[in-house]
């Protein structure tokens, strides 16, 4: 894997709705391996930024390039429905806010967790089961609830198993919106350790929108700060937090709670 390529090119992206600006003059790589947080207040363009290079959108200007397996460089936009469709069923994970909305509420935990297996080819029943115990470890979930519907989890244990379905088939890039927002605080720091260990485990590139700048220094290296649909400001998400250049971000900064 040449670490020289960038995994994710984002050059001149703008996606309007109508007459108003979703996100405009965005440019940035994505490195393998490297976890960038996109950060702003609510509006500023963070999930429209998250949909489009995660080809949930169709940027009305500039391009989204991915660096595909066979090491090709692809626009998002020339990709095929059925290639599209393979990215986001294998290579790419995306851990939505609500749980609901990233599981299959009526089907078992271990059915969650093997259905992703199954889309890269996994049929045997044994092994699917295992593999999906196994996750279900990881994300400190009972084996003995392999057989129980999300329906009849709690709030942490529901994003647990999202995590775990992402995860298993060992994606290349992980997008993730407010993987914590709509958890209790003392959930939350749960789910936020958990995902940090398993993104050092497996190496796991990552573009995660939030609007918690806690959240943000715990699991990126990188911050993208941005404001009415552009981006303010950028880098080291210990310099950005340490000492903000731009105004806007010197706001926010100023605003986190003293713990
Ligand atoms: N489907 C849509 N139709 C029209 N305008 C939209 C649509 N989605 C977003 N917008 C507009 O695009 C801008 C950016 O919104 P976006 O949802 O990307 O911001 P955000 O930072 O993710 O906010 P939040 O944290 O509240 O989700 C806003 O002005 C919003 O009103």
């Amino acid at each position: 894997m040449s670490a020289e390529t960038p995994l994710l090119t984002v050059r001149s992206l703008e996606k309007r709705y109508g007459a108003r600006i979703g996100c405009t003059g965005i440019s940035f790589d994505l490195w393998p391996g490297e976890v960038l947080a996109i950060v702003g207040e609510s509006g500023s363009g963070k999930t429209t930024l998250l949909h489009c290079l995660s080809a949930r959108l169709e940027p009305s200007a500039g391009s989204v390039s991915y660096r595909m397996r066979d090491g090709e460089t692809r626009d998002l936009a020339s990709l095929s429905e059925a290639e599209r469709r393979f990215l986001m069923r294998t290579d790419w994970g995306f851990v939505h806010q609500n749980p609901a909305d990233g599981l299959r509420m009526r089907v078992s935990a271990g059915a969650n967790v093997g259905e992703r297996l199954m889309a890269v080819g996994e049929r045997h029943y044994g092994r699917l089961r295992e593999t999906a115990g196994d996750w279900l470890g990881r994300v400190e979930i009972d084996a003995e609830r392999i057989d129980d519907r999300p329906s009849e989890f709690s709030g942490g244990m529901r994003q647990r198993l999202q995590i775990a379905r992402n995860l298993v088939t060992h994606p290349r890039l992980v997008f993730m919106d407010e993987p914590t927002g709509g958890l209790d605080v003392s959930v939350q720091a749960r789910v936020l350790d958990l995902l940090r260990g398993l993104v050092a485990d497996l190496g796991l590139s990552v573009v995660i929108v939030t609007h918690d700048l806690a959240v943000a220094r715990l699991l990126s290296q990188r911050m993208i700060v941005m404001r009415g649909g552009e981006i303010v400001e950028e880098g080291l998400s210990d310099r950005v937090l340490d000492d903000p250049h731009h105004p806007y971000t010197q706001l926010l900064v100023a605003s986190i709670p003293e713990s």
